[in-house]
């Protein structure tokens, strides 16, 4: 199995990284890592070059989240079922309007399923038993009420600047694939004081090492 494992930052997997370079080479499996930057544009690209480089057996995103839902804690992982983008559209004088919204793309146009981009987490070896999240990509990362209560349209359960970039580039290419987020922080007017980022990479990085193994185990 060729599996990618994909983050915005170093920062994210580094536990994950020294746990491959302690346990050594895991029989049947081949792992390649790629960090491809933080937003759409960065991960776009470098997702796109390194599937044309080499097209894996399954992709895994992997990176930290805020959270509109305030029944999770912090260090919940999620596995995204749906990504929307949140911040692609027009200012109609004062008025946030999406491409959909104003005709420039067609809800079902593929990879779309509606407007959204959907895992059907079909072809996984294996697929964890972890709460379904629906996500919204941003370009900024929502720290005001105005901002928040506009993504209200998307019913979002989570926000990240990468996640609609990793599905679209999967959906297009047919890589099974698997985007894990733990949540740092909630959405909610910014403050930093509140976030808890190794909290969040701690149990992102369980969960994606277990995800691994059983994936290895299922392949084998
Ligand atoms: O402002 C800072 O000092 C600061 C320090 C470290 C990290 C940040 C981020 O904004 C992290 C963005 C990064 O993490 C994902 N993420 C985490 N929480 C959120 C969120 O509430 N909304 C959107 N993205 C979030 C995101 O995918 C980025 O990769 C700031």
């Amino acid at each position: 199995m060729n599996l990618l494992v994909t983050a915005a930052t170093a920062l994210e997997i580094k536990p994950f990284q020294e746990y491959l370079a302690q346990s050594g080479p895991i029989p049947g499996v081949q792992i390649d890592i790629l960090i491809s930057g933080i937003g759409l544009m960065h991960t776009a690209w470098n997702l796109g070059r390194q599937l044309a480089r080499q097209r894996p057996d399954v992709a895994i995103q992997a990176g930290i989240a805020g959270s509109f839902n305030h029944q999770w804690p912090l260090g919940q992982v999620v596995m995204v079922g749906r990504e929307q983008l949140g911040d692609l559209g027009v200012d109609d004088a004062g008025t946030f309007r999406d491409l959909f919204e104003i005709g420039l793309w067609q809800q079902g146009q593929p990879p779309f399923a509606g407007t959204g981009l959907v895992n059907t987490f079909t072809g996984l070896p294996y697929v964890p038993e972890l709460p379904v999240a629906s996500s919204v990509s941003v370009q900024t990362v929502s720290g005001s009420a105005v901002s928040i209560e506009r993504l209200q349209q998307y019913t979002p359960d989570v926000e990240s600047m990468e996640g609609a970039a990793f599905h679209y580039g999967c959906l297009v290419e047919q890589v099974p694939f698997l985007q894990l987020r733990c949540i740092s922080n909630y959405v909610e007017v910014r403050d930093k004081s509140k976030w808890n980022i190794p909290l969040a990479v701690k149990g992102l990085n369980e969960a994606l090492i277990d995800v691994m193994k059983k994936m290895a185990d299922n392949r084998r």
